[in-house]
């Protein structure tokens, strides 16, 4: 405003009579023009301002490899010192600057058919080599025939998000503690190779992969063991795969993988071969010498299923017959198989029904003492009272119960009816002797087992001392640490120990010596042969001598004949079970049978 009043004053030598008016008119004209001008450098100077300080890279590029201008913040995206060098340098951004060059292509192919791009995602390469990801945003600039000048636009690095993303989808993906492909990523995969052999007209197959008693690992020795264990497993599953192979892993300790394109059955037999030998080889975690076994079921794409959920399922059921065929092994999926696993989990309703319904009832065997005939104790064995098909022995539906997990409620309730019938028995006036009760693997293992069977005594008011546990050798074995400790907590407690099936598992002389416990069952096997086998004979008697040695008292079960009979008492063993003596029968039977045949003795 000030330079117009200026230029309006006469200039200090004009001394009238000139034409002032035209002077002060083509003052005015300067005048104008160098505001204009002004006004230009400001808005220049301005802009200038924006593009040298934002943090956005600006650039103005031609249709034909290089730029024509960039500002500092691009420069220092792209790894240059300065604008010019990175002009310099960059002169074919097609080549030297996309790591795709095809994204080149892509830009100018939307600047001429829109004019512009948004969030235009691409991987450049910097300076020094490294990638980054970038989001343009432009616009092309046309000359007034219509030719493309050239394009402007922005840039921003979102390198940033682009991993962030990354991690979310790989996470939603993978699973966290082996980092293999979880269920949603494998059904994806599993489709593909389907795809992929509908198309070649090859096969696919489906390898449902469980480790043998992984839960008892994870219980008795600790999840982070059992963590352990996966990751190692998981890293061998991946060594035997080809990189068009998928290894998932499907939860707990349930892999699955994905043959994709196999030629024949041989090459997938090959490779199931190779992973049941590679998983069985011993391991390390958390310092400990492991050794796991796996069982394999497999379905092959056509012959078992067409879509990738039949696939599945029939992988899975072979893979319970491999388990049921004694593990460590695998088993092509067979259509009658589908009526077992129908037959299985039929069977797992109903057992879950009859644990809320109460449908079980105890027996009770006597123990005999060998060398006076009396009774003293009695074991209590589960039967189900099944309302459609009657009473169902123990064999069919326990080992069911110990993989479900339901024989945790079972086996409280063993345990509480065992030893209310015990104190029943007694305040009916009949002696006191010893209940047995067998304790399943899942059982001992859970932590506490020490709380429940004291409070099963509280509550019931039974002494200690009538309350015997039997414990089945393998399952000491298996972690003798633990077990030891758990079998003193149970001692402290008064009860008395049994090792079941004793000799069908490996127990060290040195172990046994360390047990707390009172007795040794000789499993049946042994003594129904002690007759005609002199090996079952020799280890009868090899039992009885180091159950003497080591101040334990000798149970032999299953005897059935006068001849074992026979045997056992010549030989020194304690006590006798078995048919020859007494079958298991309801309490009534036991308590009218037995308990007064003792009274009357
Ligand atoms: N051949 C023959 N068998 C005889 C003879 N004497 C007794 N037995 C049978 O041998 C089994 C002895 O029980 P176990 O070794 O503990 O073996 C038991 C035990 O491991 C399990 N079991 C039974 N009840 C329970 C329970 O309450 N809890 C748990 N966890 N397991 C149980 O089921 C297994 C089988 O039980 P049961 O069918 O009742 O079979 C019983 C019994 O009926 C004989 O002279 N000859």
């Amino acid at each position: 405003m000030s330079h117009i009043a200026l230029a309006r004053l006469p200039p200090p030598e004009c001394s009238g009579g000139c034409t002032c008016a035209a002077r002060e008119g083509s003052a005015h004209d300067i005048t104008q023009r160098r505001e204009a001008e002004r006004a230009l450098q400001e808005a220049e100077r301005r802009y200038r301002s924006i593009f040298e300080n934002a943090v956005e890279g600006i650039f103005q590029s031609t249709p034909d490899k290089g730029y024509l201008a960039v500002n500092p913040a691009l420069a220092r995206m792209y790894g240059y010192d300065s604008p010019q060098q990175m002009i310099d340098t960059l002169r074919d951004i097609e080549h030297q600057l996309y790591v795709d060059p095809e994204r080149r292509a892509e830009f100018l192919c939307l600047m001429a058919e829109h004019g512009q791009v948004l969030n235009f995602e691409s991987q450049v390469r910097r300076r020094d080599g490294n990638v980054i990801w970038i989001s343009e945003n432009a616009r092309a600039v046309r000359a007034p025939d219509g030719g493309i000048q050239f394009y402007e636009g922005t840039v921003v690095d979102i390198t940033e998000r682009k991993v962030y993303e990354a991690r979310i989808r790989h996470q939603a993906t993978h699973d966290a503690l082996t980092g293999l492909p979880n269920r949603i990523l494998l059904a994806d995969r599993l489709q593909q190779a389907i795809h992929q052999a509908e198309r070649d007209g090859g096969i696919a197959a489906v390898a449902f992969i469980d480790l043998d008693h992984f839960k008892f690992i994870n219980d008795s020795l600790g999840h982070q063991v059992g963590d352990e264990l996966l990751k190692v497993v998981a890293a061998r599953l991946k060594s035997c795969m080809r990189a068009s192979d998928t290894v998932a892993r499907q939860g707990g300790d349930e892999f699955v993988i994905v043959l994709s394109n196999q030629k024949s059955l041989e090459s997938v037999t090959d490779t199931i071969r190779r992973i049941i030998a590679v998983v069985a080889e011993p391991a390390q975690a958390s310092g400990l010498d492991l050794h796991v076994t796996c069982s394999v079921g497999i379905s092959v794409f056509p012959s078992d299923g067409h879509d990738a959920e039949t696939l599945l399922r029939h992988a899975d059921s072979a893979m319970y017959k491999a388990k049921e065929l004694g593990r460590n092994n695998f088993v092509y999926f067979a259509a009658e198989m589908n009526a077992h696993a129908t037959q299985r989990l039929d069977m797992l309703n109903s057992l879950r029904h009859a644990v809320a319904n109460n449908e079980f009832v105890l027996q009770f065997q006597p123990k005999i003492h060998l060398a006076t005939g009396k009774v003293v104790g009695a074991e209590a064995l589960i039967r189900w009272r099944h309302p459609l098909r009657g009473m169902v022995p123990p064999g069919s539906f326990i080992p069911l119960a110990e993989e479900s997990g339901l024989i945790i409620e079972i086996g409280e309730w063993v345990l509480r009816t065992a030893c209310a019938q015990n104190m029943a028995w007694q305040r009916a006036g009949f002696p006191a002797i010893p209940i047995s009760v067998n304790l399943s693997p899942r059982q001992l293992v859970r932590g506490d087992i020490v709380a429940l069977v004291a409070e099963v005594l509280h509550e019931s008011g039974l002494a200690p001392h009538c309350l015997e546990l039997e414990i089945t050798e393998t399952v000491v074995m298996r972690d003798v640490d633990k077990s030891l400790v758990i079998l003193k907590k149970l001692k402290e407690l008064g009860v008395k120990i049994s090792i079941d099936d004793f000799g069908t598992g490996y127990s060290s002389l040195n172990y046994l010596k360390r047990f707390p416990v009172d007795t040794l069952k000789i499993d049946r096997s042994f003594v129904s042969d002690i007759a005609d086998d002199q090996d079952d004979a020799a280890i009868v008697k090899a039992v009885i001598s180091l159950a003497h040695i080591l101040n334990l008292r000798v149970v032999a079960e299953g005897v059935e004949a006068e001849e074992q009979r026979r045997f056992l008492l010549e030989n020194g063993c304690d006590e006798v079970q078995g048919y020859y003596f007494g079958r298991p029968v309801p309490s009534e039977s036991f308590a009218g049978k037995w308990l007064q045949a003792k009274e009357e003795a």
